[in-house]
């Protein structure tokens, strides 16, 4: 194992005084402040944490694969799919359609399996909404608005227009900055993975997922029938 791979418990089953319930760690940013890449990084060195593949209706950019780095569907599937259920939680960004689709997040959860999604501030507080204790909130903020500019731009991946529609709302994105349990600044991306990574090891050990402690603490309150002068 590198020595830099982050330290993971034991999957959850009986009688595993480390199991633990998953967690759901959500990323969001104004479009440009680094949550792809941040979220790329975390996927990369922590084996214990899956990503959440979203459905979108927009299209591709160079180097996504379809079924890694979203579901690419049309306006008719998506629509089916939210119809029949099938979304933990969806919603309209930049004017094309993105949603999380349930598939094995909640039994996952239950088996000590920690989810990353990469959603918007709408879909946080869709999340939030249905399963408060699973979820991990985490915003990040671009160092100023004008490196947030120059990382759009930088990135290569969208038009002009795209760009100026991104910087249009990153304002109102910020504004929401506030519905979150953690702000990180993404100066330095090493820093900021620092960070994300502290958050991440702190929160798995939060009493509340530690399921396995339940049969441990008893034991270890159990009378201790082999000490001297016991009953
Ligand atoms: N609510 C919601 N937002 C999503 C989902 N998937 C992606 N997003 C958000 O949609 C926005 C646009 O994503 P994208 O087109 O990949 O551009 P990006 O902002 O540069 O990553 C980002 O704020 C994402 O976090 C989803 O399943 N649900
Ligand atoms: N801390 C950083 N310093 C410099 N460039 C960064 C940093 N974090 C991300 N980037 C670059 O900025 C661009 C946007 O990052 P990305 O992760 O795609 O943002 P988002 O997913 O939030 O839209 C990418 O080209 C990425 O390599």
């Amino acid at each position: 194992m590198a020595s830099d791979t982050i330290p993971q418990i034991l999957p959850a089953h009986e009688g595993n005084a480390l199991a633990r319930r998953g967690l759901m760690l959500i990323l969001s940013s104004p479009s440009g402040a680094g949550k792809t890449t941040i979220a790329r990084m975390l996927l990369e060195k922590d084996p214990h944490i899956r990503n959440s593949v979203s459905c979108t209706t927009r299209a591709p950019r160079p180097g996504e694969v379809d079924g890694r780095d979203y579901h690419f569907v049309s306006q008719d599937q998506f629509d089916r799919m939210a119809d029949e259920g099938e979304f933990l939680e969806w919603a309209h960004v930049f004017g094309k359609s993105y949603g999380t689709p349930k598939a094995q997040v909640k039994s996952g959860l239950k088996a000590g399996q920690d989810y990353l999604f990469d959603i918007d501030w709408q879909g946080t507080q869709q999340l939030y909404q249905k399963l408060e204790r699973d979820v991990v909130r985490v915003f990040l903020l671009p160092p100023s608005i004008d490196e947030l500019r120059r990382r759009l731009t930088g990135r290569g991946t969208d038009s002009a227009e795209v760009i100026a529609a991104r910087m249009e709302r990153a304002r109102s994105e910020i504004s929401h900055w506030d519905g979150y349990d953690y702000v990180v600044v993404n100066d330095d991306i090493g820093h900021c993975f620092e960070k994300v990574k502290q958050i991440l090891a702190a929160e798995r050990l939060r009493r509340a997922r530690q399921t396995g402690l339940i049969g441990f603490v008893r034991n270890l309150m159990e009378p201790d029938e082999s000490a001297p002068g016991a009953p």
